[in-house]
């Protein structure tokens, strides 16, 4: 770790990737603003969790960054399911408002997956609506979740053409894996996702010349199951204690992987930031749809 370019030649940098999305967002937003649209992205946080709050803070902090509109409704733990679908609702019919994210989890009293089918499937910009995902899985135009699409970003990036490539996804989520999956596809990968049932998950995994890890066990993945050369995209964001600090590992144990891996994102810096600016990217384009302007190019899956 002495030569500063040696250093740097495996790590795709998701930070500086990110900026660069959110610059090229921010671009398409000004050029909006002339014609007098400005796109809104509201965020709903339900309870009082830190982590969330945080989180729902540098969202919106980024949305305006970025020179969109940020609309934050922030309810109380106790909110029943009729209050929260009354406020999808309300968004829904709001034209100032071009995307809508629910954050998740929900406390456990309310039904997730009814309020994200009650989103207008023009706003979805989380992709998590049973329309897109149906769009998604057919090939056709749809929104799509943002942490894979940040994925499939960096992957083309950094490939080129994906076509005829054994990618191997481990996680099975409807959030992560499987909308991974579905857009890989697309792009000609040949596709598995494993998950924790998985035979010989290893074995499964040294075949993969991508390998996106997104399972949410810290440093489940060491380096001898990676193959030599592959890409690796790591998405778990798991906090651990050491040392009486907290610190954030992602799902792949980073020393062993990177040094057998072509390229490796880190956690943090990695794909956190990418799904931010990707969020950012859907609002834009469903603003760019509801407006019926042309969408934004190299912005979209
Ligand atoms: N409807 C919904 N959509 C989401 O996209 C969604 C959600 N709910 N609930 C929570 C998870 C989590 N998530 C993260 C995004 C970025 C970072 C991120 O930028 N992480 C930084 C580090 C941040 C830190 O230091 O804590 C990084 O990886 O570099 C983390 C976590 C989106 N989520």
């Amino acid at each position: 770790m002495s030569d500063a370019t040696t250093d740097q030649d495996n790590l795709i940098d998701g930070k500086a990737f990110a900026a660069d999305v959110r610059q090229r967002v921010a671009a398409h937003v000004t050029r909006l603003k002339q014609d007098r649209i400005t796109p809104g992205l509201a965020v709903v946080l339900v309870g009082e969790d830190p982590a969330s709050e945080v989180y729902v803070r540098n969202k919106g902090i980024q949305t305006r960054e970025v020179g969109m509109n940020s609309y934050e409704h922030k309810l109380p733990a106790d909110t029943t399911q009729d209050a929260l679908m009354a406020l999808i609702g309300r968004l829904n019919a709001d034209a100032d408002v071009h995307g809508i994210l629910v954050q998740l989890p929900l406390p456990d009293h309310l039904d997730a997956e009814a309020v994200l089918n009650a989103i207008d499937p023009g706003k979805d910009v989380d992709g998590f609506h049973i329309l897109n995902v149906g769009l998604l899985a057919t090939g056709q135009k749809a929104m799509v979740p943002c942490t894979p699409l940040g994925c499939l970003m960096m992957l083309r990036d950094r490939l080129g053409d994906l076509s005829g490539l054994n990618a191997v996804i481990v996680g099975r989520s409807n959030i992560v894996g499987k909308p991974m999956a579905q857009l890989l596809l697309r792009d000609s990968c040949t596709v598995t996702i494993a998950h924790s049932r998985t035979r010989d998950l290893a074995g499964v995994c040294r075949q993969a010349d991508i390998l996106v890890a997104a399972v949410g066990r810290p440093r489940m993945i060491p380096g001898d199951w990676v193959k030599p050369g592959a890409t690796v995209i790591d998405v778990g964001i798991n906090r651990i204690e050491d040392g009486g600090r907290t610190r954030l590992v992602g799902d792949v144990d980073f020393a062993s992987a990177r040094a057998v891996a072509g390229a490796i994102t880190p956690v943090p810096g990695g794909v956190g930031p990418m799904t931010i600016a990707c969020l950012l990217a859907n609002t834009l384009t469903a603003c760019c749809r509801a407006a019926g302007l042309p969408e934004p190019e190299g912005l979209t899956a």
